[in-house]
């Protein structure tokens, strides 16, 4: 059976987060509310644009408001890779996993017009069956249903995939749909969010262990 590597988008394939600051600060400081530093911002990453605006917003005592989230998601940041690059070691992880016959899908929770407005505008929309967004299910991470959608979208069976992510939303999607997940250290969750999934420490460690699951 084909199989099937489904990927986080941001803090996984990508390294998004300073595209995510910049457009955020922008938001927060045209209302007059403090930006934030990079790390923080990254701690913030993980949800979906809408709760990522929530906690900056009630970070800063303010509640949140709508019309933010339309700003913060029309920021050409957000769909147009300015600062944001796939992780050093992506590319030749994926020509690997690629040659050993892996397909590739994408399962975020970053809304599904910017995630693949950034994929294309990085020259990677080509590689995935299959883009499963934040809004494109009912559900998102951490239901297994976003993933378990995605991977039907691809053509794949969940018996035959492997997750790989940065944050415990990714791990306990795969948990709940049954199939593993790989935890990339590269990312932007700290490491106790694995909860026990092995931790690849770069790209380079993926076809190495997606194989070792999914042999
Ligand atoms: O947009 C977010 O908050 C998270 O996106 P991810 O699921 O690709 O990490
Ligand atoms: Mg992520």
């Amino acid at each position: 059976m084909e199989r099937l590597l489904v990927f986080d988008l941001d803090g996984t394939l990508v390294d998004s987060a300073p595209d995510i600051h910049a457009a955020l600060n922008r938001v927060l400081v045209a209302r007059g509310l403090a930006p934030y530093d990079l790390p923080a911002v990254k701690a913030m990453i993980g949800d979906g644009a809408r709760v990522l605006l929530e906690r900056a917003f009630g970070g800063r005592g303010q509640a949140f408001e709508a019309a933010a989230l339309d700003v913060f998601l029309a920021d050409e940041d957000i769909s147009q890779a300015r600062l944001t690059a796939p992780f050093p070691g992506i590319a030749p992880a994926m020509d690997s996993l690629a040659e050993a016959g892996w397909r590739f899908a994408v399962c975020t929770n970053k809304p599904e017009g910017p995630a693949r407005a950034l994929l294309a505008s990085l020259g990677l929309g080509g590689r995935f069956a299959a883009i499963g967004g934040g809004d494109s299910f009912p559900v998102r991470k951490p239901d297994p249903g976003h993933l378990l959608a995605t991977i039907a979208a691809a053509g794949g069976k969940p018996g035959a995939a492997v997750m790989v992510g940065d944050h415990r939303n990714d791990v306990r999607a795969a948990a709940g749909a049954g199939l593993p997940c790989i935890f990339a250290a590269w990312g932007y969750g700290p490491h106790e969010m694995a909860e026990g999934a092995p931790i690849a420490a770069a790209p380079s460690d993926l076809p190495r262990l997606a194989a070792a699951l999914r042999g």
